[in-house]
C-alpha cells in the first residue's frame, strides 16, 4: 500500500509520523487541518489504538474533528480544553523565523485560535514549503459576508498604500459559489507576490471592517518538522536554534495504511 503514496504524499507522511512522537500521554493537543494534518491524526489515532497512548484533541474543522473522531482520538474543544500543551499543523509556507501563511484549506481562524492558545506550536511541512520571502502562496484573509467586496476594495486600498507588490485579491470559490468557511463566512485570496514586513501586513490587515482574521501566522510557530520523499525528516526549533535529522522507516507504518 505503500508504495502507491505519491512522493509528496510520503514528505507529508513522515513529517507527520516525525511531528506525532511529540504528542504524551496527559496531553491536550490541537489538530490542524489539511492533508498532511489528515496524516498526523491517521498516525496519531493508530498510536492510540496500538500503543494506548492517552491524550485529547482539539480539532481546528469539522473535517479533522470527523477523522479525528473516526480514528478513534478522544475530541474535546477548544473552551473545554482552555489551553493546550501543542498544536500540530500544516502550513502553505514557512520561512527561515517560521512565520507562516496558513489558510489554504480554509481554516485559518481556528487554526489561528487553536495555535496560540497553546504552549507550542509545531509546523509539519514538505520541504516545498519552504520560501526565502512569505507571499507566493496567495494570502487567504477571512471576511464576514456582508458587504464582502466593500471589505475587498478596503483591503486592495490599503496594500496601494503600504505600497505592496501584488494588489489584486480574489473571492475564494467552491464551484459556482463562494466558499464557506466553518465560521460561514468567506475566504478573500491576495496575490501578493512578496510580503516584505509579515507583521505589519497581519495586523493591519485586520483593522479593515468584515475582516476576521488573517493567515500570517508571525511568531506563533516554534518548530518545524520537514519531510521528504526519501524518508528523510529534519527538525528545526526556533527557540532553541537547534537542527536535527532522522530517518523514517515506511514500514513501520503498514498497518496505518492497511487500516484507512
Ligand atoms: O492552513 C491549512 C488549512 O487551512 C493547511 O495547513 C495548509 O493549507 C496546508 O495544507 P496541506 O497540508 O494540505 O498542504
Amino acid at each position: 500500500m505503500t508504495g502507491e503514496l505519491s512522493p509528496i504524499d510520503k514528505a507529508k507522511f513522515v513529517a507527520a509520523r516525525r511531528a506525532a512522537d511529540f504528542v504524551e500521554d496527559g496531553m491536550k493537543v490541537g489538530l490542524g487541518t489539511g492533508s498532511t494534518a489528515a496524516w498526523l491524526v491517521r498516525c496519531l489515532g493508530e498510536m492510540v489504538r496500538e500503543d494506548g497512548l492517552r491524550f485529547r484533541g482539539v480539532p481546528t474543522s469539522t473535517r479533522t474533528a470527523e477523522l479525528a473522531r473516526e480514528v478513534g482520538i478522544e475530541v474535546i474543544s477548544l473552551d473545554e480544553a482552555k489551553w493546550l500543551d501543542l498544536t500540530i499543523d500544516g502550513a502553505d509556507e514557512f520561512d527561515a523565523e517560521l512565520n507562516l501563511i496558513k489558510g489554504g484549506g480554509g481554516a485559518l481562524l481556528q487554526e489561528k485560535i487553536v495555535a496560540t492558545a497553546s504552549d507550542q506550536m509545531i509546523v509539519i511541512a514538505d520541504a516545498a514549503k519552504e520560501v526565502a520571502r512569505l507571499g507566493a502562496f496567495p494570502l487567504p484573509v477571512e471576511v464576514i459576508p456582508f458587504g464582502w467586496q466593500t471589505s475587498q476594495a478596503l483591503i486592495e486600498e490599503l496594500l496601494i498604500s503600504m505600497d505592496v507588490m501584488g494588489r489584486n485579491s480574489s473571492l475564494r470559490m467552491n464551484g459556482d459559489a463562494p466558499f464557506v468557511t466553518d465560521e460561514g463566512n468567506h475566504i478573500l485570496d491576495l496575490h501578493l507576490g512578496r510580503i516584505g514586513d509579515a507583521r505589519q501586513l497581519a495586523m493591519i490587515l485586520n483593522q479593515v471592517p468584515g475582516v476576521v482574521e488573517n493567515g500570517l501566522f508571525v511568531d506563533i510557530c516554534d518548530k518545524v518538522v520537514i519531510g521528504y520523499a526519501d524518508g528523510r525528516v529534519e527538525t528545526r526549533d526556533i527557540n532553541e536554534g537547534t537542527v536535527t535529522e532522522d530517518r523514517l522507516d515506511f514500514v513501520e507504518s503498514e498497518n496505518l495504511f492497511r487500516d484507512l
